[in-house]
């Protein structure tokens, strides 16, 4: 099938009760795994690239394959989607490579690492609207910065995410200013911030509420029943994969992520995407690790390689399985083209319904 945008897709899953994972790509191997898994399972997906993915693979090369993975998958509605872009000119040239959706993610100043302030995350985040609805194309913005209710840190795992202590008002998006922003910017989809951060050290312990504010959430979708909510650092790091990458050599100190029955719970209440890129990176790291160790005379990469893909593969089906998304490609008859998503933002009838 043709590209579908984020809108579209977040539309049905809404109208349809699933949620949709979001997993980032940096290479073949990964946008094959997740093909293979939407395939599999009959589901829709979004592929995401992050800034690091696009400067790893180059714009030309993540065109081509997502063009490929279309091909290969006629039958499979892809969305692609840029995962935190800093800044209105990295949302711009994703564009320009073929992305269907891009985040501004405003939160965070185009440092990726100084907090944004309201007036600059509402500024940058209607900038990045107006324009990407002029041609179609979706966005998602943020509000409240991602980080640790036990420690107050911001995510600094991967190289971004904010510096620093954050004070609670930061770490947990306020319900009035949810409503405020997506009235203010018209995002497509808003990511908020609830105690999830980005990497494996999520957690010290398993989540309950007092550090996973699951009940905001709950919250938030009473005042936007109709916004597409989105859950960033979703992945549930799961205990067998770390045993995994230790038990082939691997030093990961235990860690817990988020429980996939919370986001289920979070599915209930309007949480529409879930963005997970860990879980995928620890499944493939297990099995290269695991591989080169049973067989250190190995040499040919498609032989660590092929299991890494069937391990991300895998817990791709486990994903679209729990979070409902399996089975839903086939109700989506008609990719809307851009064009007429255009058309339909021009005339007002996709602005944002609050109350
Ligand atoms: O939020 C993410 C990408 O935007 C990924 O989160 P994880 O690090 O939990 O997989
Ligand atoms: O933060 C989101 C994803 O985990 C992407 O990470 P990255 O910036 O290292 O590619
Ligand atoms: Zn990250
Ligand atoms: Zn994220």
């Amino acid at each position: 099938m043709a590209r579908i945008t984020l809108r579209q897709l977040l539309d049905h899953a809404s109208e349809h009760e699933y949620g949709v994972p979001a997993f980032n790509i940096n290479n073949m191997e990964q946008a094959l795994a997740i093909m293979a898994a939407a395939d599999k399972t009959n589901s829709p997906v979004i592929i995401q690239a992050s800034r690091g993915a696009r400067s790893y693979a180059h714009d030309i090369m993540l065109k081509h394959m997502m063009d490929a993975v279309c091909e290969i998958y006629p039958h499979i509605p892809v969305c692609v989607h840029l995962d935190h872009g800093n800044e209105p000119g990295t949302c711009m040239t994703a564009i320009q490579a073929g992305f269907t959706s891009v985040m501004m993610d405003g939160s965070l100043q185009a440092d990726g690492k100084t907090p944004g302030d309201w007036d600059y995350n509402v500024g940058v985040t209607s900038m990045v609207t107006e324009m990407a609805h002029y041609g179609g194309i979706s966005v998602e913005g943020e509000l409240g910065v991602l980080g640790s209710l036990e420690t107050g840190m911001g995510d600094q795992e991967d190289g971004h995410g904010a510096e620093g202590v954050l004070t609670e008002d930061q770490l947990l998006t306020n319900p009035d200013e949810a409503v405020k922003f997506v009235q203010e910017t018209k995002v497509d989809a808003l990511a908020i911030a609830m105690g999830t951060s980005h990497g494996a050290y999520k957690f010290t312990r398993r989540p309950d509420g007092d550090i996973l504010a699951m009940h905001l959430i709950e919250e938030i979708h009473r005042r936007l029943p109709d916004t597409p909510l989105v859950m960033h650092g979703s992945s549930t790091v799961p205990q067998d994969l770390q045993e995994i990458i230790n038990q082939y050599g691997g030093e990961m100190p235990q860690t817990w992520g988020v429980p996939v029955e919370e986001i289920q719970r979070g599915i209930k209440h309007g949480v529409r995407k879930i963005n997970i890129d860990t879980d995928n990176r620890m499944a493939m790291t297990g099995q290269i690790r695991r591989i080169l160790t049973e067989n250190p005379g190995e040499f040919d990469p498609r032989k660590y390689l092929k299991p890494a893909r069937d391990a991300m593969e895998k817990l791709c089906i486990e994903r679209l399985e729990a979070f409902n998304t399996a089975g839903q490609a086939a109700k989506i008859d008609r990719v809307i083209p851009l064009a007429e998503m255009a058309a339909r933002y021009k005339d007002g009838s996709l602005d944002p319904k609050t109350n």
